[in-house]
């Protein structure tokens, strides 16, 4: 069958890695049930994505669909220094892209792919308007945990009190969630929050709830069983994770890393089963240099075995570049790596790796628990506070480091090396990694064909596929009563393509 009488779906991503691999996964799962993808996001990251990874101009086969990507110009010139400050940078992107995603959708239209449904991440909510406006459906792909989004939804609503700047410390009682303590709601909502910003992204993304027919989760029904089961009363949640593997396409080779990984697969092959420490906070979040020499002494005295992920920042980050301490690299010799980027994935799949320090990101967090990988949970802002307390007390996968950025503490060498140790050997270990087995296992199950995440997602392509013909069917009226709008003039261009598709047998449409 060729693309072009396939289902089209695009998918609009705010330029984050922890937004991106999420919805790409996504896209791949969708392709490899028999949709056309494309994939967009602005130019400035894709130069990165095709820079870094295997992304071509054209088409690329997954499963019984297809994946392909288009970038747009978020109108700033490519050092613009302002991209680094969301408070300018998401707006420019609502203005931009309200104007150019339209134009790409009937740019589409016209090349014989007609758009039947458009779906973006958190960060962006102006998509499901630029859906509504062409008379489109929209579904939104939310990369947090379900916890966080009943938190945000309760916050968005006033339907409990959270720390305010009258009562900063009392702990909040969610719905079917163990009570959480005022550090261990998503930070962004604390009165004293750095990025006031991205709490305003995400409470515009509960403003417009209404308009996304589905809210697709990357999380799965055994994992957050009860709280999903109360959500999806309130909500149209759906969840469809862990999204990171794919089962009818493990091959696809296509992905989104924004650097180049760096090798070291062959260095934790020469390790022994279950030795090293992998440690890692994600793409965003950036330590003070005198928590990187903490970590640093702690890993050199505890004598384990570790893989050190130090991004360096983005330029225009304002961020200092991190050092590692004199003579760090020649003391650890052999029994340490570190590197700018690791191939996650890959890392917490393999049989050296004994456990995982993370910053608790929800990508980190499902990777984690799908590969039946303990963790030290080192929380520093957002979601990342709530993660960390799910890992440890009710998934029970792991050793808490830290409370999060707001304790404003520095954890002292003694405290990382006692967590390592803790976390590698002994009952507590052991416990960890059966637990984070069960998770495993469960995971695979979720998504495995006739799983919960699995029939989700295929209840969501044929979703899609009945709305795309009722599309269709409407602006087949629309274009005869000679309707020039937008919308109508992109279908138009569909049915044209339909037209020929119905003449190979391959879709039918009642207009
Ligand atoms: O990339 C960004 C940017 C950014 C800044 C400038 C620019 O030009 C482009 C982007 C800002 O905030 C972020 C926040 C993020 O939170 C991360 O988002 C995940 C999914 O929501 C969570 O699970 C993780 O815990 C959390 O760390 C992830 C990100 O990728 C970003
Ligand atoms: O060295 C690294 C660090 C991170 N990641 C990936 O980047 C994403 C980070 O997302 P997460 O939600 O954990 O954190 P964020 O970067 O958004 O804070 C995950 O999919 C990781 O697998 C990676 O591939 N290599």
């Amino acid at each position: 069958m060729g693309s072009e009488a396939l289902v089209h779906v695009l998918l609009v991503s705010f330029p984050g890695q922890g937004h991106v691999n999420p919805l790409l996964r996504l896209g791949k799962r969708l392709a490899s049930k028999g949709l056309l993808v494309t994939f967009t996001t602005p130019e400035s990251i894709g130069k990165a994505m095709r820079k870094a990874s295997n992304i071509g101009e054209e088409l690329s086969p997954v499963g019984d669909g297809f994946i392909r990507f288009e970038f747009f110009e978020d109108g700033w010139d490519e050092d613009e220094v302002r991209r680094q400050d969301l408070d300018q940078y998401l707006p420019q992107l609502e203005k931009v892209g309200k104007v150019l995603i339209p134009e790409m959708i009937r740019r589409n239209g016209e090349q014989g792919r007609p758009v039947s449904c458009l779906i973006n991440n958190p960060f962006i909510p102006w998509v499901s308007d630029v859906a509504e406006s062409l008379g489109l459906p929209s579904a939104m792909l939310w990369v947090q945990s379900c916890a966080c989004f009943t938190a945000y939804y309760h916050y968005y609503h006033g339907l409990v009190p959270f720390p305010s700047e009258t009562a900063m410390e009392i702990d909040i009682q969610l719905p079917r969630m163990p009570l959480l303590k005022h550090d261990e709601v998503p930070s962004f909502l604390y009165p004293t929050t750095p990025y006031p910003f991205l709490r305003r992204a995400i409470m515009g993304q509960y403003k417009n709830l209404d308009k996304p027919f589905c809210i697709l989760m990357d999380t799965f029904q055994e994992l957050e069983h009860e709280i999903i089961e109360y959500m999806s009363k309130i909500s149209p949640i759906k969840t469809v994770g862990p999204l990171f593997k794919n089962p009818k396409a493990p091959n696809a080779t296509v992905k989104g890393d924004f650097m180049k990984a760096d090798d070291c697969v062959g260095w934790l092959d020469s390790k022994p089963a279950s030795s090293v420490v992998y440690v890692s906070f994600g793409s965003v979040v950036y330590l003070k240099q005198d928590q990187w020499d903490e970590i640093a002494y702690g890993l050199l005295n505890s004598g384990v075995n570790f893989l050190w992920v130090m991004k360096p920042p983005h330029k225009d980050s304002g961020y200092e570049l991190l050092t590692l301490p004199e003579g760090f690299l020649d003391k650890a010799g052999d029994k340490g790596k570190v590197v700018q980027w690791s191939p996650q994935e890959q890392v917490l799949a393999h049989p050296s790796v004994a456990c995982f320090v993370t910053h608790c990101g929800w990508n980190s967090t499902m990777e984690a628990l799908t590969s039946g990988m303990p963790v030290v949970a080192f929380p520093q802002w957002g979601d990342q506070v709530t993660d960390a307390k799910y890992l440890v007390d009710v998934f029970k996968v792991g050793v808490r480091m830290c409370r999060g950025e707001a304790e404003n503490k520095l954890i002292t060498r003694d405290v990382v090396e006692q967590c390592l140790l803790e976390a590698t050997s002994g009952p507590k270990a052991e416990e960890m990694k059966r637990n984070a087995m069960k998770w495993r296992a469960a995971a695979e199950a979720s998504f495995a064909e006739g799983g919960s995440s699995d029939q989700n997602i295929q209840a969501f392509v044929d979703e899609v596929k009945r709305r795309s013909l009722e599309v269709l069917a409407a602006s087949v009226k629309s274009a005869a009563k000679g309707g020039a709008d937008l919308a109508g003039k992109v279908a138009a261009n569909g049915v044209a393509e339909l037209k020929e598709s119905k003449v190979n047998g391959e879709l039918q449409v009642v207009s």
